[in-house]
């Protein structure tokens, strides 16, 4: 496993409170696998992204868990150490990577800040390192001396993975990369990106809200709910068979996914709970049409389902009667 979380919390201080944005997240990331992390806006998706780089926010404390990251923990190591395992072994692309490039250097001088100042390469080494790679993300290396202005969306994303790609990690963590792009361009950018990642047999954490660009293209997801991992497993089984009603549900807000209640889209009603006082038991119970009394007020275990496919919920061991129920537009409405 190169990556294997346990436990994780990570809070926000906002004046006397505290936000629990993640709260006890599990999760594994093998080697040479794209693992993609799902979940609605505010589940803490980002949250998790940025503790594993440990570039977090200044109000924000990871304040529990285990990061084992190819056998050492992150959440333990000096920042010295830390820093230097950014870029090298975990590179970032943030939410923004297309508006972050900087606007006043061009593509090249940016690229040469992480291949020289963080990689130590010479001049002429950077130079060649930056055609080879223009290449590898299928950009005309004439254009390394363009600004960012000067390429599409779609193409400063793929100078951004690019970039990330630059030192050679072993782990590349993407946040939300193809949602400003249209959906040609993002088809695009993600076989660009499995390509990459299956030459290089690196592996991928995509973070994104579209559970139809994990099923496009990941081999694994990570189904967050309320900064919690509500469900996890491989790709294929999880969208086929989820056992949580949270991705259930997540699944008909996508009506082309297979399995999607009746084919339409039916979206969950009401919000997530407040992550100052989370509700006592399942954080789900409030939105969830199977909710017993019990559900509001244990907190779910996580039961195994299958190798390596598991689901934080109370009535996992009924999973066919919920994916059977899950389905039915009805169960939705009157939840
Ligand atoms: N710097 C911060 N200070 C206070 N609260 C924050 C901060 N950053 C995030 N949060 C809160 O933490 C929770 C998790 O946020 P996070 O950005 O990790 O979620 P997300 O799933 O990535 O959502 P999105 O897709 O909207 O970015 C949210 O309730 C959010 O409002």
């Amino acid at each position: 496993m190169l990556l294997s979380v346990r436990d994780l919390e990570v809070g926000y201080k906002v004046g006397r409170r505290i936000i629990h944005a993640v709260d006890g997240a599990s999760f594994d990331v093998p080697r040479g696998a794209i693992v993609g992390l799902v979940g609605e806006s505010g589940c803490g998706k980002t949250t998790v992204a940025r503790a594993l780089t440990r570039v977090i926010a200044d109000n924000a404390l990871i304040t529990g868990g285990q990061m084992v990251f190819d056998g050492r923990d992150i959440a333990a190591l000096p920042e010295r150490e830390m820093n230097r395992l950014r870029w090298r072994d975990i590179a970032f692309i943030p939410q923004s990577a297309m508006n972050s490039l900087d606007p006043v250097y061009t593509v090249e001088y940016q690229l040469n800040e992480v291949l020289r100042r963080r990689g130590g390469l010479s001049a002429r080494q950077a130079r060649m390192r930056s055609e080879e790679l223009f290449e590898m993300v299928g950009i005309e290396p004439g254009r390394l001396r363009d600004f960012p202005h000067q390429f599409s969306g779609g193409m400063r994303q793929r100078v951004a993975i690019a970039l990330a790609l630059a030192l050679n990690p072993k782990l590349i963590i993407a946040d939300e990369p193809v949602t400003a792009l249209d959906v040609i361009v993002q088809r695009q950018i993600l076989d660009q990106l499995r390509e990459l990642q299956s030459q290089l047999g690196i592996s991928v954490i995509l973070v994104t809200h579209d559970i139809s660009v994990v099923a496009y293209v990941c081999d694994r997801v990570v189904v967050m709910y309320a900064g919690r991992v509500a469900e996890a497993g491989p790709m294929a089984a999880t969208i086929t068979r989820p056992a949580h009603p949270y991705t259930i549900g997540l699944r008909n807000a996508f009506p082309d996914l297979q399995g999607a209640a009746d084919g339409m889209l039916v979206p969950i009603e009401g919000a997530p709970p407040s992550l100052v006082e989370p509700p006592p038991g399942c954080r789900f119970a409030p939105r969830c049409p199977f909710a017993l009394e019990r559900c509001r007020l244990e907190v779910p275990e996580t039961h195994v389902l299958a190798d390596g496919h598991s689901a934080a919920c109370h009535r996992s061991g009924e999973a066919d009667m919920l994916r059977a129920e899950g389905s039915k537009t009805q169960t939705w409405l009157s939840a």
